[in-house]
């Protein structure tokens, strides 16, 4: 494997940790993915999924193991490294997107842009327009979001996602309240993307069928890896 994007070393996840009703969820995960992954995390409700996407897009903290991001041990960074860190590095989409719906698609996505500080002024606004462009939403660019379909909305938060030119994309069922039209087109996008700018996707879902065609498949069963298999060639 080319130096890993990522990598997870036996970690593991409690809550509420050291009170009597201590429950560990994540029992000892070992995970590695290289640039430019298009992965799928699947599993049953309860498994854990969620708490390890929070757990590699620095959100949370795992309780045991290592988890670097590139070479860096990420045990090793307070808050603001990690914050600092996760804007450099990790884009987000969500099931419910969480845009901020009075505002416009171009505010919501440079939004990020914003934060980071990393683009001049004057081109904040011309690279939240290609984005739109690519995402193919560039006639709505003005529109607010909550007049936007379900579909155009995770179209805008995988723009939004992809604003500070992450090596990485997590998505926590990204197509879940999609009818099937719209969840075929948005799971396209991601892969288009994928191809052409060579960002990793770790993409949490219950829909096998969508897991069928990544480049690999990755179960979560009970917190622990039960299967990690890459897609034929
Ligand atoms: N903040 C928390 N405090 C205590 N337990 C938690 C917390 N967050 C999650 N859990 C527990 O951790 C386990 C794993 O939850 P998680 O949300 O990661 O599963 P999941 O595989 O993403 O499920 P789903 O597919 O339903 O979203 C569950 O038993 C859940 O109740």
């Amino acid at each position: 494997m080319a130096d890993p994007i990522l990598e997870l070393i036996g970690v593991r996840k409690s809550y509420n940790q050291g009170t009597p009703v201590e429950t560990e969820v994540l029992h000892g995960i070992d995970l590695a993915m290289a640039p430019g992954e298009f992965c799928a995390l699947i599993g049953p409700s309860g498994s854990g999924k969620s708490t390890l996407l929070n757990i590699i897009g620095l959100l949370d903290r795992p309780t045991g193991g290592k988890l670097l991001i590139g070479e860096r041990d990420t045990a090793a960074l307070d808050d603001a490294g990690l914050t600092a860190l996760r804007g450099e590095t990790i884009g987000f989409v969500f099931q419910n997107h969480h845009l901020i719906t009075a505002f416009t698609a171009l505010e919501n996505v440079m939004m990020p842009i914003l934060v980071g500080r990393g683009f001049p002024n004057g081109e904040m606004a011309q690279r939240a327009d290609r984005l739109l462009e690519q995402v193919g939403l560039a006639a709505w660019r003005n529109a607010k979001v909550n007049n936007l379909s379900g579909g155009q909305q995770q179209r805008v938060a995988i723009a939004r996602a992809l604003a500070r030119q992450p090596a990485i994309v997590l998505a926590d069922e990204p197509t879940g309240n999609l009818d099937t039209k719209a969840a075929e087109s948005v799971f396209e996008l991601m892969r288009e993307i994928n191809r052409r700018e060579g960002t990793s996707f770790l993409i949490v879902t219950h829909n096998l069928s969508l897991a069928d065609r990544c480049d690999r498949t990755i179960e979560v069963v009970d917190g622990k890896i039960l299967s990690d298999r890459k897609a034929a060639a």
